[in-house]
Parts: structure tokens; C-alpha cells; sequence
């Protein structure tokens, strides 16, 4: 059950008169997710019923919140499909709740895909270009806080965890990445705000119709192309071998070309980029197995599925990009 800060309705009957949301009707804990406490909210406005989501930050502070608030915010605002976040009566998106910082947002419709068809990955390549389009005149700026200096933060830290041939693996492709970020093609690529954790779990559908992306809160500035490496890394694998499905490939990044053409440097960074989208999270998930902090223990995600991955990418070139 991820909801590490209880809270009731009777909690959130008076905190919630300094937003324009009307009366708490109902709240519901919501049990999946491993990072904040999650509820779903009904209100009453006008005699009618609205639904929003709120969110208790377990680790997020009051500093970090902004830019993930006002990304969403902004990209809502552009039409991307995104859940929007609701200000309080002094324009705030972010509030003490039980002395932690909490938002509401709008509550998307649907479920997550995960078992997604062509269409499916068609639909989530044509909203991440429209979303990277959108981003582009957004005033935050923040880094990828999991990008090429984490990586090289975390790497001695789980060096001495994980056997030798895993230790080569690592330290090489680290070393890989390093020279790929350093190369003319790089500083080519296009930049701007990416979600840099688009998985099929952070992508709602209503059949075949994408509500929304969420959970936004490794987003960060970095180059589009990771964001779309990312994103082909999870929906687009068979997830017992990681290996490319081509349909799929093709679908998410046609849609993609369709609304954003990829230019020619990205062309020639795909093979890389796809290897760094694998390694972030063989990363990510070897440092929360071997270091993992209290909410993680809940969940721990499996480091060997990325490891594949990452090994699959390297002995296998994808379909090339357009
Ligand atoms: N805006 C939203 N609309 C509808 N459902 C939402 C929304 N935000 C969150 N949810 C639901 O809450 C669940 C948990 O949210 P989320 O995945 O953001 O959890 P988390 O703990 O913040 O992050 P993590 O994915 O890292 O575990 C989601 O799986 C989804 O079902
Ligand atoms: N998507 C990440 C978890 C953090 O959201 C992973 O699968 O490792």
C-alpha cells in the first residue's frame, strides 16, 4: 500500500476550501506507485461531481516541486494530454498538507496499457513529439537529474555490489557514453524539457485513446531523443527478452516523425541513445536493489531486465529512426 502519510476526509474538508474545487465528497487511497502517497479526491461543485488526484510528496521538497508543477501546468495549457494542476486561491500549485508539500491534479480517464499494440505506440510517439514541441518556450530550467553526472556518481557506488562481468559491463558502457556525449552529433541534438520516464504504467488509455501521460517527476531537460530511447526501451520490447518488436518501433516513432521530423543527427545518435535509455535504468534499479531507501523496499524493480536490455542493444542494431 503506498500511502506512507495517512490523511482522511475530515483532513482534507477544510484544507480543501482554498482551492476552487467545491466540497470533499470522497477520498480513496490509491495502492500502487512507490514514490509519493496517492489519493483519489471527489468533489462536489454545482451539483456536479469532479475527480482530481492528490499527491503527498514523500521526497520531493518545496524547492524541487516547481518545475514538475509548472511543466504539467504548461504543457496542459498547450493541449498536451496532461493531468493539470489545480492552483489555490494564491495561485499556488504546491501546499503544506500534514507539514509535506501536496498538489491536486486532474484525475485522467482510462487505465494503463500493458500489453500495447502498434496503435497504442503510434498514439504515444505522436503525443511525446507534441509534447517536446510544447516545451520548448517553458522558462524552468532543471538538468536530468538521472542523466550522464548521476551516472557517474552511482556507478562506483554499486561497483562493488554486482560480479565482475556486470562490473565490465557497466564501467565500459559508462566509459561508451561518455565519449557518445562528448561527439559532435550530440551537441547536435535537440534539447528542451523531456518526462525521461515514460513507461507503460505512466500513460493512460481509454481503448485507443491516450488520456494522458503522468507522473512527471524525473523530468528534466536533456535531449528529445533520450526521451524517445526511453520510451521505445519499454513500450516497444518483448519484456521477457528485451528484445525490439519492429511494428511497434515503427509505429512510435512514425507517429512521432509525423508531428516532429527527427533531423539527421538524431538519425545517426539512435543506436547510442537507445544503449543510454537502457543503461539509466540498469542504473537506477542496481542502485535502489543494492541501496534501496525505505519506499523502494516495497518494490524493488528487477536490475537483470535492464542489463538485458542494455546487451540486447548493444549485440542488436534497431530499426533505423525514418
Ligand atoms: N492524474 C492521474 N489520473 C489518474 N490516475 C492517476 C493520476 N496520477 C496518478 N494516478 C494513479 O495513481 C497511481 C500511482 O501514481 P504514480 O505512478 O504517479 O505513483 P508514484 O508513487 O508517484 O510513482 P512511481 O510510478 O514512481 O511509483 C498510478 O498508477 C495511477 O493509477
Ligand atoms: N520506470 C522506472 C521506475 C521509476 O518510475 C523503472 O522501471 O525502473
Amino acid at each position: 500500500m503506498a500511502v506512507f502519510t495517512p490523511v482522511s476526509l475530515e483532513d482534507v474538508t477544510q484544507w480543501i476550501t482554498q482551492f476552487p474545487l467545491g466540497q470533499a465528497l470522497e477520498l480513496k487511497g490509491i495502492s500502487s506507485g512507490i514514490e509519493n502517497s496517492n489519493f483519489f479526491l471527489t468533489t462536489e461543485r454545482d451539483g456536479e461531481q469532479h475527480q482530481y488526484v492528490l499527491t503527498i510528496f514523500e521526497n520531493l521538497s518545496f524547492e524541487q516541486l516547481p518545475f514538475y508543477l509548472n511543466l504539467m501546468r504548461h504543457l496542459a495549457e498547450r493541449g498536451v494530454a496532461v493531468p493539470a494542476p489545480i492552483a489555490n486561491d494564491k495561485g499556488e500549485l504546491i501546499v503544506a498538507l500534514h507539514g509535506k508539500p501536496a498538489a491536486i491534479v486532474t484525475k485522467l480517464e482510462g487505465q494503463s496499457q500493458m500489453s500495447p499494440q502498434p496503435v497504442h505506440c503510434a498514439a504515444v510517439g505522436a503525443m511525446l513529439a507534441k509534447m517536446h514541441l510544447a516545451g520548448q518556450d517553458y522558462a524552468l530550467k532543471q538538468p536530468n537529474l538521472r542523466g550522464l553526472a548521476w551516472w557517474h556518481e552511482t556507478t562506483p557506488e554499486v561497483l562493488p555490489f554486482i560480479p565482475e562481468d556486470k562490473a565490465h559491463l557497466l564501467k565500459a558502457e559508462v566509459h561508451f557514453q561518455d565519449a557518445f556525449a562528448a561527439c559532435d552529433v550530440h551537441k547536435q541534438l535537440q534539447v528542451g524539457p523531456v518526462h525521461a520516464d515514460l513507461f507503460r504504467n505512466n500513460v493512460m488509455f481509454d481503448g485507443e485513446r491516450l488520456t494522458g501521460f503522468f507522473d512527471f517527476y524525473f523530468a528534466g531537460c536533456d535531449t528529445w531523443l533520450f526521451d524517445v530511447a526511453v520510451t521505445v526501451n519499454d513500450w516497444c520490447i518483448d519484456l521477457d527478452t528485451g528484445v525490439l518488436d519492429v511494428a511497434r518501433v515503427r509505429a512510435l516513432v512514425d507517429a512521432y516523425h509525423a508531428v516532429r521530423p527527427f533531423t539527421a543527427a538524431e538519425k545517426t545518435a539512435w543506436q547510442p541513445m537507445l544503449r543510454a535509455g537502457a543503461l539509466r535504468f540498469w542504473l537506477s534499479r542496481l542502485y535502489d536493489f543494492y541501496r534501496p531507501r525505505e519506499a523502494e523496499m516495497l518494490t524493488p524493480h528487477d536490475p537483470g531486465h535492464f542489463e538485458r536490455i542494455l546487451r540486447e542493444r548493444i549485440a542488436t542494431p534497431a530499426p533505423e529512426l525514418f
